[in-house]
């Protein structure tokens, strides 16, 4: 049996810089990776299959864990199955990245149970065809990301607590970047020097005021929040707002406080994925016994 993480991401920040033909858009943002999320167990098994502990996950094709799984199939011509069990505590639709997280831990873990060995900017490649937020997740580092999300240069973020809320709803992805009156031109910036500077005004989130139009609950949690952290923000397109905090428990403290149908969590940043340590320690072990 194999248990691994499959870690939530924050967006620091997000511009949207352009557009591409293909009615993709050009983004500039920081992806911090979280020590908070889901996680896989993986046993040896004829073919595939997934079970969830949470009802409303999909369990057939549709969901990326077993799409990455076939297409792992697909690409090596491996015929092995596994019995994968998703333990889900990631909001769906929350921009914190969950499903794209999973579908990552599915090609790593699965490369690892069955013995395929392919190179992790291979496996990065096969995630893009799943979803743009996979690649950083395979990668394993918190980076600055560029493109669509796929050129990615690692960061070293100072270490940082941050509140992490969901306001209950789902936000659709292609419904934000569908909307008209998302600003695309947000002008290109340089990697910035520190998270501080990320935290700023000049950085922003450019599908915060398209998510707060659709769904006003995402305004009213960036207002409770920003009671107590100046720095709230929401990540990627929603429906999740964030705030960086003193500390623990200060987090802890605004937890209790919560209002009714939020939930959230409260979890430190990580420069090195917590799914890439799980498996360099799977590794060691398989090979001194
Ligand atoms: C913008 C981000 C920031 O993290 O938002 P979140 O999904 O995390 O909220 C992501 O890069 C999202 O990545 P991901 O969620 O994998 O998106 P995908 O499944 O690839 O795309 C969903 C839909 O969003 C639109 N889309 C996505 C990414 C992008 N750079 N431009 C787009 O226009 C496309 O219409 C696409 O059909
Ligand atoms: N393993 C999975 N976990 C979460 N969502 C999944 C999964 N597989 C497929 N999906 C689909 O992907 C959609 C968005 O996934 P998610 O990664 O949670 O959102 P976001 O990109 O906003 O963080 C979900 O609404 C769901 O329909």
């Amino acid at each position: 049996m194999l248990t691994l993480p499959a870690p939530a991401k924050i967006n620091l920040f997000l511009h949207i810089t352009g557009q591409r033909d293909n009615g993709y858009h050009e983004l500039q943002t920081v992806f911090a990776l979280l020590d908070y999320g889901d996680r896989l167990h993986f046993k040896p098994a004829g073919t595939l299959t997934l079970s969830c502990d949470q009802a409303d996950v999909p369990r057939d094709d549709s969901n990326l864990v077993l799409r990455a799984a076939a297409l792992l199939q697909q690409h090596t011509g491996c015929r092995r199955g596994a019995a994968i069990r998703l333990e889900k505590r990631l909001p769906m639709g929350g921009g914190v990245g969950g499903g794209s997280s999973d579908a990552a831990t599915a090609l790593l873990g699965l490369d690892a149970l069955w013995d395929l060995n392919l190179p992790i900017p291979t496996l990065a490649q096969l995630g893009l065809e799943l979803g743009a937020d996979v690649p950083v997740f395979v990668h394993g580092h918190s980076a600055w990301a560029e493109g669509v999300g796929e050129h990615l240069t690692p960061v070293s973020l100072p270490d940082a607590h941050f509140l992490v809320i969901h306001p209950g709803i789902h936000v659709s992805t292609a419904r934000i970047f569908g909307d008209r009156q998302l600003t695309r031109d947000t002008p290109i910036s340089k990697l910035p020097a520190s998270l501080e500077a990320v935290l700023t005004d000049s950085f922003h989130n450019d599908c915060e005021a398209v998510a707060t139009r659709h769904f006003p609950v995402i305004g009213e949690l960036l207002d409770w929040l920003r009671q107590y952290a100046g720095n709230a923000r929401m990540t990627g397109t929603g429906a999740c707002c964030f705030a960086r905090l003193t500390g623990a428990q200060q987090g802890q403290q605004l937890l209790q406080q919560l209002p009714q149908h939020w939930t959230g969590f409260v979890a430190r940043s990580r420069n090195t994925s917590p799914l890439h340590e799980a498996l360099a320690k799977f590794r060691a072990t398989k090979n001194s016994g």
